[in-house]
């Protein structure tokens, strides 16, 4: 068995993925072998081996436990090349083979700790030279038996670069650093991470970054500090302090994925770039279209139509643009289709409700209404008007003679007859049964009176026999132009009372004044 491996014994009864410091039971045992014996404890050679005296043959050759912490060795034990080594001097042929113990923390060994060169070493001071080559693995953690000094070399194992704060729990005595597995070789640089360890009550054991030996871990790096367990109990605190230090080679590896990284953004933002241009392009050329169609229908020109290039969503727009463009102009002829109509209705609604619908003159309402306006105009202008009653003479006995129906044919002619031969600008109306008006605007009464009996001769001759054989059809008149009366209304009383003059004179007559 190889110094530093437990026996097999204790091995089993530590947990294989936690360090366990030896029992105390070897811890003591190992440790009463380099005290003097108790009293009365002489033994012969044959006596059985408390740790006091030589050990047995073969013993020797293997060396003595490689404590290294201790004070000078009890006064009188003058030791030969044989006597069992406690640290304090060359260790025996051998030792070196099983490599260093605690490499990796520099610094000057504790105060009073002079070590020969064969003496274990506790991580303080260069390796002895060819060391690291015929090792690199860190060392084993301490032989059981030497108990704290066992637990402060493991612990400084797992202080060393590349070890991980929970390896302390992960490896056995006999594993390496990182169980079977060699710790990668990160060269000549420094290590990624940088610990510091501290005891139990957080005070820096191995100091690293900011801390020093001595210092009181401040309670921020206690909340992240990884304890170190040993039988249920903590008896100490890993701390990892400082960032990790890449290697050269790591160091490329991310200053290139950097680059990459920034080539990327660089080349995407172009493409995003040119892209956009691209894209506004064609998009203000399909708008500038859309546009200028809406100028168009703002304008009147309802029907308006885009062009229409691929499936996106300006196409859409395009399409749903010219189809509500279509339907719009198809509403806007049918409203106008439609207000034409409106008016021509109402135009025919106003006509209807103006006009004699037996004679298609004007009727008496639409005659009154402009009489007046002409009377007030005539007033104004100091103009002549002439108003003018007449009436068909017999007219009853017309109708009794040859029917109401030929009364109508005889009241339809004589309207025509009167709206034939006068002036635009003159207003004629039936006035109620066989009565009609007249209104001759910028005549004065004789021009009026002549105009009449042009009217009364054409009544008079106009071939009704043809309507009937002995139809025979004349017409008194009674006509008034002073506009002195006062009132269109008055003009009309004065024109009927020279109408019934006329009557009264033998009919088929004018009478003015
Ligand atoms: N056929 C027809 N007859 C009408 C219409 N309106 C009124 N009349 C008739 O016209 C006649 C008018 O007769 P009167 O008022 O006595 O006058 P007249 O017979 O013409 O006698 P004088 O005026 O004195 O010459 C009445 O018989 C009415 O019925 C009409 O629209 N159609």
């Amino acid at each position: 068995m190889p110094e530093g491996t437990p026996p097999a014994s204790d091995r089993d009864a530590q947990s294989p993925g936690a360090y366990h410091p030896p029992s105390d039971g070897r811890e003591r045992g190992r440790r009463e072998g380099y005290g003097p014996p108790p009293e009365g404890r002489e033994r012969g050679p044959g006596a059985p081996r408390d740790g006091y005296g030589p050990p047995p043959e073969g013993r020797d050759q293997r060396g003595p436990r490689g404590e290294g912490f201790g004070g000078p060795p009890p006064e009188g034990r003058e030791r030969g090349p044989g006597a069992p080594r406690e640290g304090y001097g060359p260790p025996p042929e051998g030792r070196d083979q099983r490599g260093p113990r605690g490499e990796g923390f520099g610094g000057p060994p504790p105060e009073g700790r002079e070590r020969g060169p064969g003496a274990p070493r506790d991580g303080y001071g260069p390796p002895p030279a060819g060391r690291e080559q015929r090792d690199p693995r860190p060392p084993h953690p301490a032989p059981a038996a030497r108990g704290d000094d066992a637990q402060r070399a493991s612990i400084r194992a797992a202080g060393e670069p590349g070890a991980r704060p929970d390896a302390l729990h992960e490896r056995g005595p006999e594993r390496g650093p990182r169980g079977d597995q060699p710790p990668p070789r990160r060269g000549d640089g420094p290590p990624p991470f940088r610990f510091v360890l501290a005891d139990a009550d957080h005070k820096v054991l191995l100091g690293g970054g900011q801390f020093r030996v001595g210092d009181m871990l401040p309670e921020s790096a206690r909340a992240t500090a990884r304890p170190i367990i040993v039988k249920d109990k903590t008896v100490a605190y890993v701390y990892s302090d400082g960032a990790p230090t890449p290697t050269a080679q790591e160091q490329k590896y991310i200053d290139a994925l950097y680059n990459s990284l920034w080539w990327g953004i660089a080349a995407a933002a172009i493409l995003a770039t040119l892209l956009g241009v691209l894209l506004s392009r064609g998009l203000s050329r399909s708008l500038s279209g859309l546009t200028q169609a809406v100028k168009g229908m703002h304008k009147g020109e309802l029907r308006q139509q885009v062009e229409v290039k691929g499936k996106d969503e300006v196409a859409a727009l395009a399409t749903a643009f010219n189809e509500m463009s279509e339907q719009l102009a198809q509403s806007h002829e049918e409203l106008n289709a439609s207000h034409a109509t409106i008016m021509q209705q109402a135009e025919q609604l106003r006509e209807l409700s103006i006009r004699d619908a037996l004679t298609q003159l004007y009727n008496r309402r639409h005659f009154d209404e402009q009489a007046n306006t002409l009377f007030n105009q005539a007033v104004r202008h100091k103009r002549p008007l002439a108003l003018v009653i007449c009436d068909i003479d017999h007219f009853k006995k017309i109708n009794d003679t040859y029917s109401h129906a030929t009364g109508d044919v005889v009241l339809r002619h004589v309207g025509a007859i009167l709206r034939k031969h006068m002036r635009l600008s003159d207003l004629v109306a039936r006035y109620g049964g066989e009565e009609f008006v007249m209104a001759f605007p910028e005549t004065p009464g004789p021009q009026a009176a002549a105009l009449c009996d042009k009217l009364r001769t054409l009544i008079e001759s106009y071939p009704w026999h043809e309507v009937h054989p002995d139809l025979k059809v004349t017409m008194s008149m009674g006509v008034y132009a002073d506009i002195a009366a006062g009132s269109a209304e008055t003009m009309l009383q004065k024109a009927d009372a020279l109408l019934y003059r006329a009557k009264e004179s033998g009919r088929n007559r004018v009478c003015f004044t």
